[in-house]
């Protein structure tokens, strides 16, 4: 049991997707895995273990933002030796050519967050995604005929930013494909703790053309998310 994960060693399994909403980690438990346990409710911040090609799987909730996906990953990396960690999130689209409800493979995290410079000093880390996690990820999409994006995307300190200042323009002048919360802190966690992560997107909303998508159409292109990363896991 650690702080804010209430199960024992063995309750979690070595792969744990990590969707930000705990209520899209119980759809994705309840409408993916078969006989999905719930092993934790802390703070309403569900955690299942199932089981998805007779492979075991957890799906752990990580709230929004970097501090909080930090605790949940700490805790996931620290006291339950997990090994491969995939956020299954959604995100903002920065590029024209990245469409709402498209799927983007972050293979690089540019952040705002605080948390790195405290960490590094002066260094500009570059938060990395698993390549092999990221090319096998890839290479499933591809078979499966999936269009995805792969690149660099920004994780964000706040959801209510001036999205059209000037800043963000230069981030789009250098590729930045998308913006969510978390993934920086994700793939700096992994790479202290010796695990392979990767963050896959799907675009709900553009901060292009302003455009969104409703919930139910989320909930469908999530779907194809969802079924990505866990065929491309438990192979
Ligand atoms: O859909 P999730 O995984 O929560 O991801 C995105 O949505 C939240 C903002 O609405 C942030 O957490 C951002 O990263
Ligand atoms: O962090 C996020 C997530 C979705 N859309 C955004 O604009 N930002």
């Amino acid at each position: 049991m650690s702080t804010h994960i209430n199960a024992k060693l063995g309750d979690i399994a070595d792969i744990v997707l990590l969707p930000g909403d705990p209520l899209r980690a119980k759809y994705i438990a309840e409408t993916f895995l078969e006989n999905p346990v719930c092993y934790n409710q802390v703070r309403g911040m569900s955690g299942f273990t199932g089981t998805y090609n007779g492979v075991r799987v957890s799906v752990q909730g990580t709230g929004m933002g970097m501090p909080s996906l930090s605790i949940y990953v700490n805790e996931l990396l620290r006291f339950y030796d997990v090994k491969k960690l995939i956020r299954v999130g959604s995100c903002g689209a920065m590029k024209p050519h990245v469409k709402i409800r498209d799927i983007i493979l972050a293979q690089g995290a540019s952040t705002t967050s605080n948390m790195n410079n405290r960490r590094f000093g002066s260094v500009n880390f570059a938060a990395i995604a698993d390549f092999e996690l990221l090319h096998e990820t890839y290479m499933t999409a591809k078979s499966n005929g999936m269009k995805v994006h792969v690149g660099n995307i920004l994780s964000e300190d706040s959801f209510y930013e001036d999205y059209n200042s000037n800043r963000n323009a230069k981030l789009v002048d250098y590729n930045i494909l998308a913006v969510e919360m978390e993934a920086a802190e994700l793939y700096t966690l992994a790479a202290k703790y010796d695990a392979s992560a990767l963050c896959v997107l799907t675009v709900s909303d553009s901060l292009v053309t302003q455009e969104e998508t409703t919930a139910e159409e989320r909930e469908r292109t999530f779907g194809e998310m969802i079924k990505l990363v866990l065929d491309t896991v438990t192979k």
